[in-house]
């Protein structure tokens, strides 16, 4: 747990909120939401799963934050500390669209907006994906964007106890350089990123020094990485 806290105290601005907290901490980040798709023929947008004593199970931790903060980063790395599995909404919507199911065509449409996909959608997702880890006996996660949305937050708190929320920041621009320098290695299909920040501090706020992210070696020599 040294290395969790240490690992957290480095990241630029963190606050960790009770579980209480959760539907207060994004009040102010409320995301229009995409025009909502009749799926009640696919899902049943209800979140399975089993409420169980903290004792008895491993960490239940949620990562917020905007795009390009962090959130994917900081939640693998201690996923791979706490042996709990990483479970990002994102991932579960690139899969489902990978797939080429009855919802692929609605859900690229949504993403290629840069619009959320809808409740119903993601919560049928993210259960799907729980009930298939439990099913293997995990224990525990760390949920990387999600909730998004009040709705989500609710569901949430109503099946589950949070344990821990963080809450990422990072300044503005350090958030666009980040976004623009996110690469996906065509030869081991890695999320890496190539922006490099060196920010000077300013008006009492701290200089921000983040390195790149660069793929391994042999995917570097090829040069061969793109959006
Ligand atoms: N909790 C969520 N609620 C609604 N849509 C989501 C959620 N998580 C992911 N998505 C959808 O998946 C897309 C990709 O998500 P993500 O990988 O988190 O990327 P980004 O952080 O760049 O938005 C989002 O743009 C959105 O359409």
């Amino acid at each position: 747990m040294a290395a969790v806290a240490r690992l957290l105290k480095r990241t630029s601005t963190v606050s960790y909120m009770a579980s209480r907290c959760l539907s207060s901490a994004f009040a102010s980040e409320i995301t229009p939401q995409s025009p909502s798709y009749d799926t009640s023929s696919f899902f049943h947008p209800k979140l399975d799963f089993p409420r169980k004593d903290p004792k008895d199970r491993n960490v239940q931790w949620v990562f917020l934050g905007c795009p390009g903060v962090g959130k994917g980063t900081y939640a693998s790395r201690l996923c791979n500390l706490l042996g709990v599995p990483h479970i990002a909404t994102g991932d579960l919507v690139r899969e489902e669209l990978a797939s080429s199911g009855p919802l692929s065509e609605q859900l690229s449409e949504i993403v290629n907006q840069g619009k959320l996909v809808s409740d119903e959608i993601i919560i049928s997702l993210l259960s799907k994906r729980l009930a298939a880890g439990e099913a293997k006996g995990e224990s525990g996660f760390i949920l990387d964007g999600f909730p998004r949305t009040i709705k989500q937050a609710e569901i949430l708190e109503g099946v589950t106890d949070i344990d821990l929320v963080v809450n990422l920041k990072l300044r503005e621009e350090v958030l666009l350089e980040k976004c623009l320098g996110r690469r996906i290695c065509s030869q081991c299909g890695g999320n890496f990123n190539v922006a490099s920040i060196n920010m000077k501090g300013e008006n009492g706020n701290p200089g921000i020094i983040m390195a790149p992210l660069l793929p391994p070696a042999h995917c570097m020599s090829k040069a061969d990485y793109s959006f």
